[in-house]
């Protein structure tokens, strides 16, 4: 049966209730927009498989409640994350402040070399902003070391670019697997061809920073 990944990145979604993280992940993982905002309760996640320069990629998204009743299960979800996505609404200066809280959240619960990534979401909403990009931009930088980006789940701007974010943080990772994938080809060749191990490809096995 055909290995169904090589590697896993666990992520997670973190932010205020109403910023769009569950439309983020639905954009991301089947391309659909949701206008109406159910209340995510504790968590929920869903699943992306991506083929990288020869690497099956398995991208799998937590999407947690952004309501502070649901902090206690949340917060048990942040330990097991590679990537930690920590989203405001550019609409809502209210959850961009609360970004602070979240960050010494993760700090606290996620591991050390978590990535962490800004983003400011619905940028379509241009007229009602409140949180200026630049101001974002430097607060990402300066006070927290993040990686920042501004996005929008409502017109399809977010797939492609969650996607790099995750692949940029991870590069050093795949880098590596891709080189021992392609080592393990050249020893199961040579096996062949020195007649060892039965003519039977190596299996690469399955990879995964958790
Ligand atoms: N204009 C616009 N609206 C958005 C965007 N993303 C989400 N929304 C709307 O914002 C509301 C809240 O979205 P959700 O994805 O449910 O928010 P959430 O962060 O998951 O909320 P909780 O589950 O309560 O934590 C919904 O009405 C969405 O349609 C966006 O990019 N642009």
């Amino acid at each position: 049966m055909a290995k169904q990944y090589d590697v896993l990145f666990r992520l997670l979604l973190l932010g205020d209730s109403g910023v769009g993280k569950t439309c983020l992940l639905c954009r991301f993982t089947d391309n659909e927009f949701h206008p109406s905002h159910i209340s995510t309760i504790g968590v929920d996640f869903k699943m992306k498989t991506l083929m990288i320069d020869g690497v099956k990629v398995r991208i799998q998204i937590w999407d947690t409640a952004g309501q502070e009743r649901y902090q206690t299960i949340t917060k048990q979800y942040y330990r097991r994350a590679q990537g930690i996505f920590l989203v405001y609404d550019i609409t809502s200066e209210r959850s961009f402040q609360h970004i602070m809280k979240w960050a010494s959240d993760v700090d606290e619960y996620a591991p050390e070399k978590v990535q962490k990534i800004l983003v400011g979401n619905k940028s379509d909403d241009g007229d009602k902003r409140q949180v200026a990009t630049a101001q974002a931009h430097k607060v990402a930088a300066e006070s927290y070391g993040m990686d920042f980006f501004e996005t929008s789940a409502y017109n399809n701007h977010t797939s492609q670019r969650l996607a790099e974010q995750v692949l940029a943080a991870n590069k050093k990772d795949l880098d590596l697997l891709r080189m021992s994938i392609t080592d393990e080809l050249d020893l199961a060749a040579l096996e062949d061809e020195e007649g060892i191990g039965g003519g039977a490809a190596a299996d690469p096995g399955r990879s995964c920073w958790c």
